[in-house]
């Protein structure tokens, strides 16, 4: 589908057929191996790399720190280790040479340039080294993948649960197509895409939120502390039990949904709606952001109010009205890998640090979203204040 609409593109090379750029039979023999590997979480991997955000901020010691760019570190540091069982160590050493051969391509793919005048995809002498880019980082991730099958047909190799191996075992089932090395990359690839600055910039958006509605935050510590009493993390059964928590991550992702448009569907047969005929074969994009900010779906849309989310009934709002990880069964393969990444980075802070903005935030008369930033809905860079709690 990507070389059929952008021929010769670094996005086609680098994405290639993959779940979320395909459709029919091909999008159907996809998901099913990517299915199984989403329902059995590595969480380990979530668990440890919040133990180094926690170092980092320990650090910092009170003193102010911006929030997007740290999150966006622990995203793809979470991404690496639960996709490819690989660390990037983004939060560690975040110049070192992983991080920015991934970088440099996501640089390379956002380039508006090329975006807005696909033909300069076919001028060979300014892909050169763009396309090399996107070779080097092909190749550290080929190497991955095959390490991967050896360690797997290796039966004394200690198994890391990431979403590769559960993958590779998914394939073993006669029912299953098999993935070549090079459809593992390109997948796996995706999800680096469709996983990192979703969660990193809601991370980054409810941290404010939390920041700047201080009785939301002690509500939400009350529970953190009644919940899981002397656990750092939330088990399993406990993430349950955080329900005002989940509102909050709601509430944030109805106010400040990442994907701010639904990608496009075309529709089978004609659809009446409202009075109005949708023809069959019309190509429809739903305007996400509209939606969770319409009065006619929302009370008070534009204020921050977690416990519209209280009823479970309406957790989701009327049918379609709460969209934050699309619908159907194109709906976010990641929903709650990114749900248990969020509550467990949450449960780390809100325990140990009172958060706050800064005195003079560029953001405290309400979030001021950064529309340079092309691909997800993202806020301007946000300063916030950890100080330690006494307790
Ligand atoms: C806050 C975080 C996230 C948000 C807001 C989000 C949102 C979305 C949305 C709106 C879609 C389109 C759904 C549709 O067309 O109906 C989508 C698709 C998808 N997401 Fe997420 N996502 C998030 C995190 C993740 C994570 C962490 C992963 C993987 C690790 C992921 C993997 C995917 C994939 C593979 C698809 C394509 C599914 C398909 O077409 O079958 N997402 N996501």
């Amino acid at each position: 589908m990507l070389d059929e609409h952008f021929p010769n593109s670094l996005i086609a090379r680098y994405y290639g057929v993959n779940v979320v750029h395909s459709n029919g039979d091909v999008w159907r023999r996809l998901r099913r191996i990517c299915n199984p590997a989403f329902k059995s979480l590595p969480i380990h991997f979530f668990i440890e790399t919040g133990f180094k955000l926690m170092d980092i901020l320990e650090k910092i010691d009170n003193k102010p720190i911006e929030v997007r760019n740290l999150m966006h570190r622990f995203a793809l540091d979470v991404l690496g280790k639960a996709a490819f069982g690989f660390d990037f160590d983004n939060l560690g050493k975040p110049n070192n040479v992983y991080v920015t051969a991934y970088n440099k391509v996501q640089e390379d793919i956002r380039n508006p340039y090329f975006i807005y005048f696909p033909i300069l995809n076919c001028i060979p002498f300014l892909n050169k080294q763009r396309f090399k880019r996107v070779e080097e980082l092909d190749n550290i991730l080929d190497e991955i993948v095959e390490k991967k099958r050896e360690a797997l047909a290796n039966e004394n190799t200690p198994k890391r649960g990431d979403l590769l191996e559960l993958m590779l075992k998914a394939c073993e089932d006669p029912e299953n197509q098999k993935l070549t090395n090079v459809e593992f990359r390109h997948n796996l690839g995706v999800f680096m895409l469709a996983g990192h600055d979703t969660t990193a910039n809601s991370l980054a958006t409810v941290l404010y939120l939390l920041a700047a509605h201080k009785d939301v935050q002690r509500k939400a510590r009350e529970e953190i502390l009644r919940v899981l009493g002397d656990n750092l993390t939330p088990s399993m059964e406990q993430q349950k039990s955080l329900k005002y928590l989940d509102m909050i991550l709601y509430e944030n992702l109805r106010l400040y949904p990442p994907i701010a448009i639904l990608p496009a569907r075309v529709t089978t047969k004609d659809i009446e709606c409202r009075g109005h005929v949708i023809p069959a074969g019309a190509c429809i994009q739903l305007f996400i952001y509209g939606i969770h900010h319409s009065p006619e779906l929302w009370k008070n849309p534009e204020e921050f109010l977690p416990e519209r989310f209280e009823n479970e009934q309406h957790e989701q709002g009327e049918f379609g009205s709460w969209l934050g990880f699309g619908g159907g069964s194109r709906m976010c393969l990641g929903h709650n890998f990114s749900f248990i990444e969020q509550r467990i980075v949450l449960c780390l802070l809100l325990r140990k640090y009172e958060i706050s903005l800064t005195p003079n935030s560029i953001h405290k008369n309400g979030l001021k979203i950064d529309v340079a930033y092309s691909g997800t809905m993202s806020p301007l860079p946000i300063e916030l204040i950890f100080k330690r709690r006494s307790e």
